[in-house]
C-alpha cells in the first residue's frame, strides 16, 4: 500500500482559482499556447485510432486531498495496481466484523488510481487523450466526471491555473491534432448545455434573455439519433475561441453553496465539440463529449438546495441503473436499458449505448465522513469498468458525389495549372513599342478570362444547386445546410486562423463570392468599353487583379466543395441513420415474433389447461348428480322404510332392523327402530339402502306370511259364517214353526201369513246380533274405508219405524226401502238384505284379519 505523504497532501492543498481560468491572461499561464505533447501512436490518421472490436470503459479514479493523513488509514491504496481497498479499520468493514475471509468483497480494481498530488495532467495522458485522438479519428468519444458533491469533478473537468483541466487540455489536443494534419480540412462546432432540475439549458444562451417554454432546448429523437434542438452550435477556430464559449456557459452556469461545496454545480453540464474532417474522399464527423456531472449528495439543509439534491440524485440513480443494466453480463442482446428514466441518461443513449468510446472519472473524497459515498462511487466505477462500448467510425463515403468531388479537383486543379501557365508566360513588363499588340492580346485574354468565369460562375451555382438538391429536403435540421450558413455567417466576420484550414483569411463566403465576382464583371464591362484608351499598365492591372480573382474562385470552389463534403457527410450519417433504424426495427419485430410466440405458448397451455379442468367439473358434476341420485334414492328408501316402521309402530308392532343380542325389552327394540329411523336420515343414507333394502325383502316375506295367514282365517270366518248362517235358517225355521203354532191358534185374525216373512227380515235379525257382536271386537278407530265414506252404514230412521235406510257414506239422502209390503216378496229388498249381509261380513273380516295379524305378530314379536 502506498500511503501519501502529510508533504503530498499539503501540496494538493492549495487554493484553486475558478471564475477567471478562462481570461486571456489564464489560458495563457495554462500553457494553451504551447500544447502538451501527443501520446505517441495516437494520430488522428491512424487506422487503429478507434479499437476495432468492443472497447471497454476507462475507469479512472481520482482522489482529492485530504485534511489529514489519517483519513487514509481506512483504506488500502495501490495507484501501481491500481487497485483500491476497504481496510479493516473502515466504518463498513468494522461494521461486518472486519475483512476475514471475504477481502476481495472491499477490494476494487480500475484502469487507474490517481492520488494526491498527481495532477490532471497525468490522468489526461494516461486517460483521456487517446479517446481526444479517437475522436479526432472520426469516433465519438465521451468523457464525464462521477462522484460526491465536493469531491473535485469540477476540478478535475475545468482545472485552475495550478492545476489545468480535462477540458482545456482536450481542445489543446485538438487543436495539436489539427496543426499535425495539415492534409485534412476540420470544421469544428461547439455546443454547451447543462440539465437542470430536469430541465436542459443552453449555456450559450444568455440567461436574462426569456425563451418561451415551446423554444426551449429539449431531446428529440429523430430517425434514431437523439439531439437537444433548439441549440446554439458556434463554429470555432481557435482554443480561444473555445475558451471563450466555455467561461461564458460556466458563468451561465447554476451553482450554489451546500453545507459540502461552497459553490457546488446544481446541474449536470454537456460540452460537446463537433468534429467534422475531410481529407480528399476521406470525410468524418465524431462528436467529443465532456461531462461534469453535479455530484450525489446526502440531504442538505437549504430546501432550494435540498429540492435541487432530489433531482441530481434521482438522475444519477438513474445513470447508476443503466450502467448496472449495461454491465449485466446476463443481459440478453438488445434487452431493455431505461435510458429514459431521466434527461441525462436520455441524452447520453446513443454515447452510452455503444456508439462512443467512454472514460468515467471517479472522483473520491478519502475524508472518514464521506466513507459511505466514497463506497457508493467505488461501486459505480466498478459497474463501469464491466460495461463494453462498440464505437463506429463516422467516416463518409458516397460512390456517386465522390466521383462528382474529384471530377470537380480535377477540373479546380486544371484552372489552376492554366492560370499558373498564363502567369509564367507573361512578360515581367509591357513596353511601349508593344503596347498595342499587347493590348490587344490582353483584351482577348480578358475576354477569354470573363468567359471562363462565366462559366466558373455557372459551374459554382450548378455545383450550389446540387448541393441544395441534395440536402434541402424541407427539414429544418439540415446538418449541411445549418453549417453552410453557418459558415457564410461566420467567415465575414472570422479572423485568420491557421488551425481551421478551410475557412482561410483569404477565402470568402460564398455571398461574398457573388458579390466580388459581380463587382468584377462590372469591372471587366468597364473594361471593354474603355478597351481602346488602356494603357498597358491598366491592362497588367486588370490582368493581376484577375489572375487574383480567379485564384479566389478557385479558393471559394475549394471552399464549397469542403461544404458540398460536409453535406455528404450529414447524407452519409442520415444512411447510417437509417441502416441502424433498419437494424433496430428488425430486432424490435424479432423480439416481438418471439414475444408473441412466448404468448401464443402461454395462450395454448392456458387453453390445455381450461380444457383438462373443464373434463375435471363435468366428471365432478356427473359425480355429483350420481351421488345426488343415490342420495334421493336413499332417502326414498328410507322414507319408505321410516314409513313402513312408523305403520308398524301405529300397529304396536315394533320391529328393529337388527335387534342386539341380549336386549330383548320391548323398549330396547322400540328405541332401536326409532334409532334405525333416525340413522337413516344421516348423510351417510347411501351406506345403508343396502341393509334397508334386505329389511324391507324379510318384511315384505313375513307380510305375504301375514297375508297367508289372514287367508287361512278369512276360509275360518267364512266357514263360520256358514255355520252361523245354517244356525241362523234353523233358527228361522224354528221361528217359521212357532209362527205356524201361533198361526193355527189364531187363524182367524187378520195379520199377515208367514210365508209373508220375507228372507230380507229373517236374515236382519241374525245380522243386527252379529253386529253388535262384532263391535265390541272391532278397534274403536274408524276403519280405512270409513274414513273416505265409502262403506256403508245401516241406520234406522227413527222418524219411520217399520222402513230400514241404507245410508250411502255421509251423503245422499236415505233411500226408503218397503220391508212389507203385505208380505210379498220384492227383489230390491232382497238386494238390500244380500248387501247387508255382504256388508256385515266384510266388516267381520277386516275385524278378524287385523286381529289375526296382531296376533300373529304379536306372537312372532314375542
Ligand atoms: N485535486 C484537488 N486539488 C485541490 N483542490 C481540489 C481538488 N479537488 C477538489 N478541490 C477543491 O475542492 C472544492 C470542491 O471541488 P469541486 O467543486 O471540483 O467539487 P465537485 O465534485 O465539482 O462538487 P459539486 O458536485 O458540488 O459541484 C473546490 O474548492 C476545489 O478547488
Amino acid at each position: 500500500m502506498q500511503t501519501p505523504t502529510k508533504a503530498r497532501s499539503s501540496r494538493l492543498m492549495a487554493t484553486p482559482i475558478k471564475g477567471d481560468l478562462f481570461s486571456p491572461k489564464a489560458v495563457a499561464q495554462m500553457g494553451l499556447n504551447s500544447p502538451i505533447k501527443l501520446i505517441s501512436g495516437s494520430t488522428p490518421n491512424s487506422k487503429d485510432a478507434g479499437a476495432l472490436g468492443k472497447d471497454k470503459v476507462i475507469v479512472c479514479v481520482k482522489a482529492r486531498p485530504v485534511s489529514s493523513p489519517e483519513c487514509l488509514e481506512a483504506y488500502e491504496l495501490d495507484p501501481e495496481f491500481p487497485t483500491l481497498s476497504l481496510s479493516d479499520t473502515h466504518s463498513r468493514v468494522m461494521k461486518r466484523g472486519r475483512k476475514s475471509g471475504r477481502a476481495g468483497e472491499y477490494s476494487y480494481s480500475f484502469d487507474a488510481l490517481h492520488l494526491p498530488p498527481a495532477q490532471t495532467t497525468s490522468l489526461y495522458e494516461q486517460n483521456i487523450a487517446p479517446l481526444v485522438m479517437k475522436c479526432m479519428g472520426g469516433f465519438n468519444s465521451t468523457i464525464f466526471a462521477y462522484g460526491q458533491t465536493g469531491s473535485g469533478k469540477t476540478h478535475t473537468m475545468s482545472g485552475t491555473r495550478e492545476d489545468i483541466g480535462v477540458i482545456p487540455l482536450a481542445i489543446s489536443s485538438v487543436f495539436q491534432a489539427i496543426e499535425e494534419n495539415s492534409e485534412r480540412h476540420y470544421l469544428l462546432r461547439v455546443s454547451y448545455l447543462e440539465i437542470y432540475n430536469e430541465s436542459i439549458r443552453d449555456l450559450l444562451v444568455s440567461p436574462k434573455k426569456v425563451v418561451p417554454e415551446n423554444e426551449r432546448p429539449n431531446i428529440h429523437v429523430e430517425k434514431g439519433l437523439v439531439q437537444v434542438r433548439p441549440l446554439v452550435e458556434e463554429i470555432v477556430k481557435s482554443p480561444e475561441e473555445i475558451l471563450e464559449l466555455l467561461q461564458r456557459g460556466t458563468s451561465n452556469r447554476k451553482t450554489g453553496a451546500t453545507d459540502w461545496n461552497f459553490s457546488s454545480s446544481r446541474s449536470h453540464c454537456v460540452f460537446t465539440l463537433t468534429v467534422e474532417s475531410r481529407e480528399g474522399t476521406d470525410v468524418r464527423r465524431s462528436k467529443l463529449t465532456l461531462i461534469d456531472l453535479a455530484g450525489s449528495e446526502k440531504a442538505v439543509s437549504d430546501m432550494e438546495r435540498l429540492a435541487e439534491g432530489k433531482y441530481i440524485n434521482r438522475s444519477l440513480l438513474a445513470l447508476g441503473t443503466v450502467i448496472e443494466a449495461l454491465s449485466d453480463a446476463t443481459r440478453k442482446p438488445g434487452g431493455h436499458i431505461p435510458y429514459r428514466n431521466s434527461k441525462l441518461t436520455h441524452l447520453l443513449e446513443q454515447a452510452l449505448g455503444g456508439n462512443s468510446n467512454i472514460a468515467v472519472i471517479c472522483t473520491l473524497s478519502l475524508e472518514e465522513r464521506h466513507q459511505a459515498e466514497t463506497l457508493e462511487t467505488l461501486k459505480f466505477a466498478s459497474r463501469c469498468a464491466q460495461v463494453q462500448t462498440k464505437a463506429v467510425q463516422g467516416i463518409v463515403v458516397a460512390s456517386s458525389e465522390k466521383a462528382m468531388l474529384l471530377a470537380k479537383e480535377e477540373e479546380i486543379a486544371a484552372l489552376r495549372s492554366q492560370l499558373d501557365e498564363m502567369a509564367r508566360q507573361r512578360p515581367p513588363s509591357i513596353s511601349d513599342s508593344d503596347g498595342l499588340d499587347a493590348r490587344a492580346e490582353l483584351t482577348l485574354e480578358l475576354q477569354e478570362l470573363a468567359a471562363r468565369r462565366n462559366r466558373a460562375i455557372t459551374q459554382l451555382a450548378q455545383l450550389n444547386g446540387q448541393i441544395l438538391s441534395g440536402r434541402s429536403n424541407g427539414s429544418g435540421n439540415n446538418i449541411a445546410h445549418r453549417m453552410r450558413r453557418r459558415v457564410s455567417d461566420h467567415i465575414g466576420t472570422s479572423s485568420p486562423s491557421r488551425f481551421t484550414t478551410f475557412v482561410t483569411p483569404q477565402r470568402n463566403s460564398r455571398r461574398a463570392v457573388s458579390g466580388s465576382m459581380a463587382m468584377l464583371l462590372e469591372d471587366v464591362g468597364d473594361a471593354d468599353e474603355s478597351a481602346p484608351s488602356f494603357t498597358a499598365e491598366d491592362i497588367a492591372h486588370v490582368a493581376r487583379y484577375h489572375r487574383r480573382n480567379h485564384s479566389n474562385q478557385v479558393s471559394d470552389l475549394a471552399a464549397d466543395l469542403s461544404v458540398a463534403d460536409l453535406s455528404r457527410t450529414g447524407m452519409q450519417l442520415e444512411i447510417d441513420q437509417l441502416v441502424h433504424d433498419k437494424t433496430e426495427v428488425e430486432r424490435k419485430y424479432e423480439r416481438e415474433r418471439l414475444a408473441r410466440m412466448e404468448l401464443e405458448e402461454e395462450l395454448e397451455a392456458e387453453r390445455r389447461a381450461g380444457a383438462q379442468k373443464d373434463q375435471a367439473m363435468r366428471a365432478m358434476t356427473e359425480e355429483i348428480a350420481k351421488l345426488k341420485q343415490q342420495v334421493s334414492l336413499a332417502r326414498t328408501e328410507t322414507a319408505r322404510a321410516n314409513d313402513r316402521v312408523s305403520r308398524l309402530n301405529e300397529m304396536g308392532l315394533p320391529r328393529p332392523p337388527a335387534e342386539p343380542e341380549g336386549d330383548q325389552s320391548p323398549t330396547a327394540g322400540k328405541q332401536q327402530v326409532l334409532r334405525h329411523a333416525g340413522s337413516l336420515k344421516e348423510p351417510r343414507l347411501a351406506s345403508m339402502v343396502q341393509p334397508a333394502k334386505s329389511r324391507e325383502a324379510e318384511e315384505v316375506d313375513r307380510l305375504n306370511k301375514v297375508i297367508e295367514g289372514l287367508k287361512t282365517v278369512q276360509d275360518e270366518l267364512l266357514a263360520k259364517v256358514e255355520d252361523w248362517r245354517q244356525r241362523v235358517l234353523d233358527q228361522n225355521q224354528k221361528i217359521q214353526a212357532l209362527t205356524v203354532g201361533m198361526m193355527g191358534d189364531e187363524a182367524t185374525s187378520p195379520t199377515p201369513t208367514p210365508t209373508a216373512v220375507t228372507p230380507a227380515h229373517r236374515v236382519l235379525t241374525p245380522s243386527r246380533s252379529i253386529r253388535s257382536n262384532l263391535d265390541q271386537q272391532l278397534p274403536t278407530t274408524p276403519t280405512p274405508k270409513e274414513k273416505t265414506g265409502t262403506s256403508k252404514s245401516m241406520l234406522k230412521s227413527p222418524g219411520s219405524p217399520g222402513f230400514w235406510h241404507y245410508n250411502h257414506g255421509q251423503t245422499g239422502s236415505p233411500r226408503p226401502i218397503p220391508m212389507h209390503e203385505g208380505m210379498k216378496s220384492n227383489a230390491s229388498a232382497r238386494k238390500g238384505r244380500r248387501l247387508t249381509v255382504e256388508n256385515d261380513l266384510e266388516r267381520l273380516r277386516d275385524s278378524s284379519r287385523v286381529d289375526e295379524a296382531r296376533h300373529l305378530f304379536t306372537r312372532e314379536a314375542r
